[in-house]
């Protein structure tokens, strides 16, 4: 008890004087330039108590007081949290080059094996290698399309089941359903199958994302990283062990599979990257643990991602019917009596995609993207920010400020996007969900793609209404904060069928 009191007054005298010499943030002023706004933080944790359960919600709050360049600090680390179109512009665009790097992460060293994933690497060689052979050999146009069966197979499961209950006169879970039909299509599209029996790679994946959505402490006050304070780092070195177990398996099987000249495997995306591994046309080595890594990266991104774009869209369409019947008969318009829409038909529904931005302006599915990092000193609106500086850009703020969205900015209403040519590649500073420049979102067309046709094919099968009588202002609409924006509860619906 004694060592533990004189242990904690040591702590915190670092920490003050720490914060002494750092008063008012590392991101301060340098001597000729401004300090940009901020509140004042506490020695040691700087402002980590203002960021409560929804960081997103409380930097939105503060942004209003202190602008849309704040300065904070988080734990040891210079923050600075953008809130505006114009300030994203500025770090996103006109100093992207600056401004692409990524801090370190507990999770990025023991789940994606020293940084080697692309969300998780430092902005520089290796990060190029694995962003080119993403965009050209994996997540490639042509590679995405020539999957469409696959999707068409696991979406075509999830319809019949949902025949079923609609025959019972069932409830369903919709979150459970779409996160399976998710989590299936992107197993297939990565290792070649939907299920496997002989581990539960979901509960991992799942317990891996909570880890990696968690507020680590070691992560912001490093001095403090080796006692581990919450058990983070020890979980995440147990489940990155388990990950890498079945990796392993998978790379075996692709391995045996490959002599044994079975072609069934040579379309997923393992076999794709092993072909590299043996065939290099990167300029970095591709060794097991960058595959591994790689592997992650689509795991991580593809899931959580449009599995919740895909409940916010359904719970929105089920708190507006109007809505819901325009989707509906626009796609019926295209796709006629036909029970399955084809994916080329998915260009053709205009409104479908104002809804899918409509759902997104409203529930980004990354509230506060990634974070990025300076990589050197820079001086921006007269401002200075010094290297390794933390970027926060705060998606959820760009979609609710009124100057931009105008007063109804709460309410759900896809019509606002009617003749505007705001869309997601992230060149319109106002609307980001996809992030924007260097480090933008590789998968945008997959998981665009994966939203639309869910959705579309949930509503065009089926009408949905809520569960047991429940009115509209009774379904919850609470969110969980981490690597994704989560629904807090599970999305219950009512199908019933619908002759198109
Ligand atoms: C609705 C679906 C999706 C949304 C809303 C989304 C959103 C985002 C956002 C906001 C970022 C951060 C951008 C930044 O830091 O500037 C990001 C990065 C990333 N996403 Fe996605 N994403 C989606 C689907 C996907 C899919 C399907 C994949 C892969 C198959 C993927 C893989 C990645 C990767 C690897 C990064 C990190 C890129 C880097 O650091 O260079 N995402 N995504």
């Amino acid at each position: 008890m004694h060592s533990n009191i004189i242990f904690a007054i040591v702590i915190v005298l670092i920490g003050t004087i720490w914060w002494l010499i750092h008063l008012r943030g590392a991101a301060s002023a340098k001597r000729g330039h401004r300090a940009l706004p901020g509140p004042i933080g506490l020695p040691i944790i700087g402002h980590l108590h203002l960021l409560g359960n929804l960081p997103h919600r409380s930097l939105y709050k503060l942004s209003q007081k202190y602008g849309p360049i704040m300065s904070l600090r988080l734990g040891t680390s210079p923050t600075i949290v953008v809130s505006s179109p114009a300030a994203a512009e500025l770090i996103l665009k006109t100093h992207d080059n600056v401004f692409a790097n990524r801090p370190e992460f507990q999770a990025g060293k023991y789940l994606s094996y020293g940084s080697k994933a692309m969300a998780f690497t430092k902005y520089n060689t290796y990060w190029r290698s694995v962003r080119k052979i993403t965009s050209t050999e994996l997540l490639s146009p042509a590679m995405i399309n020539s999957m469409a069966w696959q999707r068409r197979e696991e979406l075509g499961l999830l319809v019949e089941s949902l025949k079923k209950a609609v025959a019972a006169g069932d409830v369903v879970d919709l979150s459970q359903k779409v996160k399976h039909l998710i989590q299936d299509m992107t197993w297939r599209m990565v290792f070649g199958k939907s299920t496997d029996k002989r581990f539960d790679l979901s509960h991992i994946i799942h317990e891996a994302a909570k880890l990696v959505g968690s507020f680590n402490i070691a992560d912001c006050i490093p001095f403090l990283g080796s006692l581990d304070l919450q058990g983070i780092t020890r979980r995440l070195k147990v489940v990155g062990q388990e990950l890498d177990k079945i990796l392993e398996i998978y790379l075996d099987d692709h391995e045996g599979d490959a002599t044994n000249g079975n072609k069934e495997l040579d379309r997923d995306l393992l076999a794709v990257l092993l072909s590299l591994q043996k065939n290099p046309t990167s300029t970095h080595e591709i060794g097991p643990s960058h595959i591994k890594a790689i592997m992650l990266d689509i795991i991580f991104g593809a899931i959580d991602t449009s599995q919740t774009t895909i409940e916010w869209s359904m719970s929105e369409l089920l708190l507006h019917p109007r809505v819901m019947r325009l989707v509906q008969e626009e796609i019926k318009n295209v796709v006629g009596e036909r029970e399955y829409l084809e994916e080329s038909e998915l260009s053709k529904l205009e409104y479908l995609d104002m809804v899918v931005k409509e759902t997104l302006r409203l529930h980004p599915a990354g509230p506060l993207m990634i974070p990025h990092e300076s990589m050197e000193d820079i001086v921006i609106d007269g401002y200075y920010i010094p290297k390794k500086t933390r970027i926060i850009v705060n998606n959820w703020g760009l979609g609710r400020d009124p100057k931009v969205w105008s007063e109804n900015v709460d309410e759900f209403y896809p019509e606002r996007f009617i003749g505007s040519n705001i869309d997601f590649r992230g060149k319109d500073f106002q609307f980001l969900p996809f992030g924007s420049g260097r480090r933008g979102c590789p998968g945008l067309q997959l998981g665009l793609l994966n939203v639309k046709l869910v959705v579309a094919q949930l509503v065009h099968g089926f009408n949905w209404e809520l569960p047991f009588g429940m009115n509209a202002d009774e379904l919850d609409m609470d969110e969980i904060f981490g690597v994704s924006l989560l629904r807090s509860t599970h999305l219950l619906a009512k199908p019933t069928s619908r002759v198109p």
